[in-house]
């Protein structure tokens, strides 16, 4: 089993480059499917597990994917498809994976998908997905694991109100309404930035949506979509980690790419915390010469403090001076790296969705597994600045969502490698 190894105690300085964000990638991957006529290049595309997956999802539904790893870019040609069925095995990986039935739904009327099931942050239904794909005309049929959705007739625009602004609901209905007769008015949707460029890239093909960003989204449906060459938008959780990463080590980094305006939130509680943060056009610098005050954060969908930042501020809190309270209010189970943390050292307790984390003077190395994505990338923060070793074990969760993590640390003076034992 791989593990990081981590020595802490070094400070972090020079300058990472931010890779194309996991959150933009997956979705406009999806929308590929979407494309008629002509291949799609996607550029900046980061090199993750979850990449690899859904690229196997649409080669298996007989989609030609070309991945240049070195060149970031991912090559997709559609146009011809052999199947509508995406598999078991695949879809099991990656709950994301999902998101290809409101394109497979808009180009064919019909898409068999393996339930995705819950994962370890909490159970994550996905009832958004079939009310808005019903809403639009569709019969769903639940049975032997598997959702099948038609829609022999094609799809029909409709207005549709989400009970809840789900990142995965607003990306799979705007998909499905795409190709749809008139037009789809989407209420209290999603406006992440992700929402954005998946948006920017189905109108790039073709296809009419206006309000993307906002909570409502106008989506007029078109006969065809056609591929084309796009750039996905940086990893905003990515740059965030590296963030929190110097905020905890103490140093002085340049975060190329990384856009301000994403990571409002986050900045605003740095800042909080008594971290230095300077925003340019090319990236942000983030500097820290003390120990971080405590600060207190709450969860909320975009334009709130992402869930997705959570643990990783979590990681932060517990070295810092004084209590802070952290409350999770988008996933029902997301303080798995809780007890990982308390295993170094950590004082936390929870009571119902806040932990409450007490931060204390410094945290020992020790074994620890990354639980889940994020709380693998926290334990990694912890290592940095834990006396003597850390091993983080299951890392496989970190590669779903961290391009070359390693290097990239290396390159900012972190001790750390990855090992095969
Ligand atoms: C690949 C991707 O983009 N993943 C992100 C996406 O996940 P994802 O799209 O799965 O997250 P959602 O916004 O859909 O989920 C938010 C909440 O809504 C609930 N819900 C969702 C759909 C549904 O049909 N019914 C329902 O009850 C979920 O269980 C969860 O409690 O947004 C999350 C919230 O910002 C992020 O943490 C994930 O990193
Ligand atoms: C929860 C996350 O991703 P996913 O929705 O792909 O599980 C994440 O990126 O932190």
């Amino acid at each position: 089993m791989e593990k990081l190894i981590i020595h802490g105690g070094h400070e972090l300085h020079g300058r990472v480059k931010i890779s194309g964000a996991k959150n933009a990638v997956l979705p406009i991957i999806a929308a590929t499917l979407l494309a008629q006529d002509k291949p799609c290049v996607l550029d900046e595309v980061p090199y993750l597990n979850d990449v690899c997956t859904i690229a196997e999802v649409l080669r298996q539904l007989g989609a030609k994917v070309n991945f240049n790893r070195d060149e970031h870019t991912l090559s997709i040609d559609s146009t011809v498809l052999k199947t509508v069925d995406a598999p078991y095995d695949l879809v099991r990986k990656m709950r994301a994976s999902f998101v290809i039935m409101g394109p497979l739904l808009a180009r064919y009327g019909k898409a068999k998908i393996s339930m995705p099931g819950g994962c370890a942050i909490g159970t994550r239904p996905i009832d958004l997905h079939l009310k808005g794909f019903e809403a639009l005309g569709a019969e769903i049929e639940i049975g032997h694991g598997f959702i099948n959705a038609t829609a022999p007739n094609g799809l029909k625009g409709t207005s549709i109100y989400l009970d809840f602004p789900s990142v995965g609901a607003t990306e799979n209905i705007m998909m499905a309404a795409c190709m749809a007769e008139g037009q789809t008015i989407l209420e209290n949707a999603a406006q992440e930035p992700e929402i954005i460029d998946l948006a920017n890239f189905l109108n790039i093909m073709g296809a009419k949506i206006r309000g993307a960003g906002t909570n409502v989204i106008k989506i007029t449906g078109v006969p065809k979509l056609i591929g084309h060459n796009y750039t996905i938008i940086p990893d905003r959780i990515e740059a965030g980690t590296y963030m929190v990463a110097v905020a905890m080590t103490g140093g002085d980094i340049y975060i190329e790419n990384a856009i301000s305006e994403h990571l409002k939130p986050v900045i605003a509680k740095l800042n909080e915390a008594g971290v230095t943060i300077q925003e340019d056009i090319d990236g942000i610098r983030v500097s820290c010469n003390k120990r971080p005050k405590a600060i207190d954060i709450k969860t909320l969908p975009y334009p709130g403090f992402p869930t997705d930042m959570q643990a990783q501020f979590m990681a932060m809190l517990t070295i810092a001076d004084g209590t802070g309270f952290v409350t999770e209010t988008v996933f029902e189970n997301r303080f798995m790296h809780v007890d990982e943390l308390k295993r170094m050292g950590a004082v936390i307790r929870v009571d119902g969705r806040t932990a409450i984390v007490d931060g204390v003077p410094k945290l020992t190395g020790c074994q620890v597994k990354a639980t889940d994505l994020r709380a693998g990338a926290a334990m990694v923060l912890a290592g940095l600045v834990a006396s003597g070793e850390t091993q983080v074990s299951y890392i496989h969760h970190i590669d779903r969502g961290y391009d070359n993590l390693v290097a990239k640390l290396c390159g900012l003076g972190a001790d750390i490698r990855r090992v095969d034992n």
